[in-house]
């Protein structure tokens, strides 16, 4: 057993429900093959088990890993395509990127250089947009595995509107993500998400087979995009015929209490109250939705609706890995909206980027914070010494304000150690 020493925060009470941030200076965590076992005063958990290793954690932050909820395997080299709104992004940026992948040479690099880039950024779990290629995603599975991260994900389909290379047909992506969810999901800490990539690019009858195989494999999540941008939408609604975005994917039987829908930066009423009744989370990704363009998310609408919100750094459209960046961003983007805007304060953006991603994955059980009975998955945010961010943190007046600064100033530099399982994961 390992007593980890220094100062803990995390959020294991939702702050939009009242909870307040759990704040322990020179606290001790006891690991126990990978299970937090006792967490109190250091001084008292060492006294209690006075043979136990202890690792020294004094100076900068403990916090449990980020939980990204909406990446992009494919799109690490995309990151920084500046100046297009969503769909010439795409064109221009993304997709011609995504095709690069149907070598699998050329993917199993990328899948190295994305599972390297989450946990450079302090991120233990991810829900994982897959590559259109099942071999791609088969290498990305198999890095995740030789890294050890908390990874869901699955082959992402679509049958029209993308360039050829990338489209499948209705039989083909329930045959292949089939075979994929059988090799893969429940395999050590991988799981299987069915992956349309979002309605503009999928048919009805490429829906329908989604949702085929979500009844078929047990357990499976749902990810796909909803309601970014004005162009997508109206595109959508012509192409279905529907009134809502959402419509599309809930006639289909796909919206759930394991879907996660990204963006939903212009949600109508009567889709956020259809979201909240179905259990259904919202991944928002606030870098991204500046760096396109795409609005201002309206969180106190989810809020006011009770739908689920956690955050997710969207690479390759966001600006890069870092939930710290995501969750300053996020404060950034409720303060441009004025009146409208959900005053967020550190404890709010915390809890975004780990419990709130625990949650929206299934996975509060076992992550999101560094509470007895959780898997200690854990990052120590220790700024280079006499760096603005040590400096802050040294002189911050209590722990919000030091989850202030760290969030204000901290950046994937300030990542030292990243542990899932109580291991130490290796970039
Ligand atoms: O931000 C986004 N990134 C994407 O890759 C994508 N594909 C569909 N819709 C999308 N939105
Ligand atoms: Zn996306």
């Amino acid at each position: 057993m390992t007593i980890y020493r220094g100062t803990v925060l995390d959020t294991p009470d939702d702050p939009f429900a009242g909870g307040a941030l759990r704040a322990d200076a020179d606290a001790g965590l006891l690991v126990r093959d990978g299970t937090i076992a006792e967490r109190g005063p250091f001084a008292a958990v060492r006294a209690a088990q006075p043979d136990d290793d202890v690792v020294d954690l004094r100076g900068g932050l403990l916090l449990p890993g980020f939980v990204d909820t909406h990446v992009h395997f494919p799109q690490v080299r995309a990151i920084g395509g500046l100046g297009l709104p969503l769909l010439d992004w795409l064109e221009r940026c993304a997709l011609p990127e995504e095709a690069r992948l149907a070598d699998p040479t050329y993917a199993s690099t990328v899948a190295r250089e994305f599972l390297s880039g989450l946990v450079q950024a302090g991120t233990t779990t991810a829900l994982v947009f897959g590559s259109h290629f099942a071999a791609a995603v088969d290498l990305l599975f198999t890095e995740a595995q030789r890294v050890g991260l908390r990874v869901t994900s699955g082959l992402v389909v679509s049958d029209r509107l993308l360039r050829d290379e990338l489209l499948t047909t209705p039989e083909r992506a329930y045959d292949e993500g089939l075979a994929l969810a059988e090799r893969w999901h429940g395999v050590g800490r991988n799981r299987y998400a069915v992956t349309p990539r979002f309605s503009l690019s999928c048919g009805n009858d490429l829906l329908d087979s989604c949702r085929s195989l979500l009844g078929e494999v047990e357990g499976a999540y749902f990810t796909s995009h909803i309601n970014e941008n004005d162009r997508e939408i109206a595109t959508v609604a012509e192409l279905f015929g529907v009134d809502t975005y959402l419509e599309t994917y809930d006639s289909h039987g796909l919206v759930g209490p394991r879907s996660v829908l990204a963006h939903d930066v212009h949600p109508t009423d009567a889709e956020l109250k259809v979201m909240a009744e179905r259990g259904a989370s919202v991944a928002h990704c606030p870098t991204s939705n500046a760096s396109l363009g795409s609005g201002l998310f309206p969180l106190d609408r989810h809020l006011a609706y009770d739908v689920h919100v956690a955050l997710g750094s969207d690479v390759g459209g966001g600006t890069g890995f870092s939930l710290l960046k995501e969750g300053l961003q996020a404060y950034f983007m409720q303060r441009l909206l004025g009146e409208r805007g959900y005053p967020l304060a550190p404890v709010h953006l915390l809890h975004l980027a780990t419990s709130a991603g625990a949650r929206a994955l299934g996975l509060s059980s076992e992550v999101g914070d560094l509470g007895v009975g959780k898997r200690f998955d854990a990052q120590w945010l220790r700024p280079r010494s006499g760096s603005t961010l040590d400096v802050a943190l040294r002189h911050a007046a209590d722990p919000e304000d030091a989850l202030a600064k760290a969030f204000t100033l901290g950046t994937t530099g300030d990542v030292d150690t990243v542990w899932i399982d109580g291991e130490v994961v290796a970039p």
